[in-house]
């Protein structure tokens, strides 16, 4: 609601975005029959429709596909418009309906070019596609950000469900692609762009499909690389990308003009926060211009740090990786005096990796993640944890996240703030001030022998191909992106939303960063499988709290918000 009441200017919505209203099914009985109630905040234009299906050879029995037809081909349907707000710089497409339904809509062509024609998805005769009952997906059909649901809550946020449209409004020859990797490294990257080559060649048949070499600033300083299903055949089955990645090097102008100069017209660009930022901002620009080219994003990001989506892919590979960190961290400190085993895992803000390659394993006794500071001195701190962990068991693994303690390493190593190339913050090296604080306390101050083993597979973990469930989810991912491009949809990042594949405006991808809820139930878990110190007073749990509502995504997506909670928490911190 507080959405609706800040939207200030109205444009006009897709002429896809209700088309399942107007007749474009005339074998198959809608399931919609009759449009939403317009309410008081949406306003009704009137659109062109300049279909123009041209055949309809039939296979199979229609009522078993969605055919299109030139059924509707010059009628001016009544489409329902939606509010187009300006804020932060980029564009919101907001659409409400009855009992506080809300539809964050992504941007269309049809927004800024008017009279597009349209064509017949080819897919509907695609020998393996044609046979699925209703395989196009209804234009009305959204996708819940929340799944619990209250008697008398409002219906909330939803994003526009992901999938092969009806009408798209590319040709297949006249479609130039390009992909673009950028950012670090993550499982999973060569799938998606397997993914995407391969999507665009059967499904739609495509044929022009460039690599951009070495990211953004590949597009007007390096060359580029043809893609073909031959040549990205295997490539699924390496870690890194073929494409080549960089951070920095955003010149927007730049990119739009070597995109426009190379006639591309759907651009692909898999990354993190900051390259969705970037593709955002390319987004804006060719808007601006007035071109028709779609941009669609693709989330990659090892440290699942992004929101709303939920999980990365690559995610589940890194945790797989890491386990095989802490097994040897594990053998290490079992076969040593007073072992302790301490391994560094990737997550610069969001301790997502160590929070669940902790609760995977099972053999680690305490975990370290910059959304829970800790100290290590006195009552409480992280030392005396160890040395009652060593008294009680002989050995212990600890694992910590990269850019956790990073406040307490400053204080102490007077370190001037380097950033990268991209402006992320470089890290000071946890594991080995924390391997370093560890034995200089027990050898000095305790006269304890110990046998600390530190173990950095930071890399590693990131550096591998994907493993089956990343495989296919990527795969996924990518179809879905280009099943988006394809319907004219563009400044779009395609993401899983509650287990459905959706399209996500990109302001909701980088407004803000996914972090590990520590006052949520999974952190709970893993405190209470690890025995660890919470390092938090009651005082901070109700501020952690009052601060941030947002639930922890990855399985556990739905904290109460009840503030009698609030009580009991504070009980089982304590
Ligand atoms: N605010 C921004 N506007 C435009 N471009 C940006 C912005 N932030 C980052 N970029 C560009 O996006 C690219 C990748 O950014 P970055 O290095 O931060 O990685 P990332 O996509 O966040 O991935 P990772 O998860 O590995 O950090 C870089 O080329 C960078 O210049
Ligand atoms: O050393 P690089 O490649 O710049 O990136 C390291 C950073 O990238 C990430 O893996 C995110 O992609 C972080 O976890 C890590 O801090
Ligand atoms: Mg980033």
């Amino acid at each position: 609601m507080a959405l609706a009441a800040s939207l200030s200017s109205v444009s006009l919505l897709s002429p896809f975005q209700w088309s399942t209203f107007t007749p474009c099914l005339p074998h198959r009985a809608s399931t919609h029959k009759s449009p939403p109630r317009i309410t008081s905040t949406m306003v009704v234009i009137a659109a062109s429709d300049t279909t123009t299906c041209r055949h309809e050879r039939r296979v199979f029995a229609p009522q078993y596909r969605g055919g299109c037809s030139p059924f509707g081909q010059g009628k001016k349907p009544a489409k329902i418009g939606a509010y187009v707000s300006k804020m932060g710089g980029s564009s919101k497409k907001i659409v409400t309906g009855d009992a506080g339904y809300v539809l964050e809509d992504v941007p269309h062509f049809t927004d800024y070019i008017p009279d597009l024609p349209t064509h017949c998805n080819p897919l509907q005769d695609h020998p393996a596609y044609c046979v699925v009952k209703q395989y196009f997906v209804h234009d009305e059909d959204t996708v819940t950000e929340k799944v619990i649901a209250h008697k008398n809550g409002p219906r909330g946020l939803h994003f526009r469900r992901a999938g092969p449209r009806q009408k798209v409004y590319f040709e297949p020859d006249e479609v130039h692609a390009c992909i673009v990797t950028c950012g670090g490294l993550c499982p999973g990257l060569n799938t998606v762009i397997r993914e995407i080559v391969c999507g665009l060649y059967h499904m739609y048949g495509v044929k022009r499909v460039l690599g951009i070499d070495g990211g953004y600033k590949g597009f007007y300083s390096r060359n580029t690389i043809p893609l073909t299903p031959k040549v990205v055949n295997d490539i699924h089955k390496r870690g890194g990308t073929i494409l080549g990645t960089s951070r920095g090097g955003h010149d927007t102008s730049k990119i739009v003009d070597s995109i426009h100069d190379r006639g591309i017209n759907q651009v692909y660009i898999i990354g993190g926060d900051g390259t969705q930022k970037g593709a955002s901002v390319i987004f804006e620009e060719i808007k601006r211009r007035g071109l028709k080219v779609a941009v669609a994003g693709i989330p990659k990001t090892i440290d699942n740090d992004i929101p709303v989506i939920d999980r990365s892919f690559g995610f589940d590979t890194a945790v797989e990786e890491a386990q095989r960190a802490i097994n040897a961290a594990h053998v290490e400190a079992e076969s040593g005096e007073n072992g302790i085993g301490l391994v560094k895992v990737m997550g610069r803000y969001s301790g997502f990796i160590a929070m669940y390659a902790t609760l995977a394993s099972r053999d680690v006794d305490c975990c370290l993640i910059p959304e829970s500071p800790f100290y290590l001195e006195g009552a409480g701190g992280l030392f005396e944890y160890v040395e009652r962990r060593l008294k009680e068991n002989g050995h212990m693994v600890i694992v910590i996240a990269e850019g956790a303690g990073q406040e307490l390493l400053s204080e102490s190593m007077h370190s001037a703030d380097k950033k990268d190339a991209s402006g992320n913050k470089l890290l000071l090296d946890v594991g080995l001030w924390l391997s370093q604080k560890i034995k200089g306390h027990f050898t000095k101050k305790n006269k304890m022998i110990i046998n600390l083993k530190y173990i950095d597979p930071t890399y590693m973990i990131r550096a591998v191909p994907s493993n089956a469930s990343d495989n296919v989810y990527c795969t996924l991912l990518a179809q879905s992106a280009v099943h988006g491009a394809m319907a004219g949809y563009t400044g779009f990042t395609s993401g899983l939303v509650n287990g459905r594949h959706s399209y996500i405006p990109f302001y909701r991808i980088t407004e803000k960063q996914n972090k590990v809820v520590i006052t949520d139930r999974m952190w709970a878990r893993l405190l209470s499988s690890t025995n660890q110190p919470s390092f938090l007073t009651a005082k901070d749990v109700i501020e952690d709290k009052r601060e941030d509502e947002s639930p922890t995504q990855l399985l556990d997506n739905q904290s109460n918000p009840d503030m009698s909670n609030l009580v009991k928490k504070e009980i089982y911190c304590n």
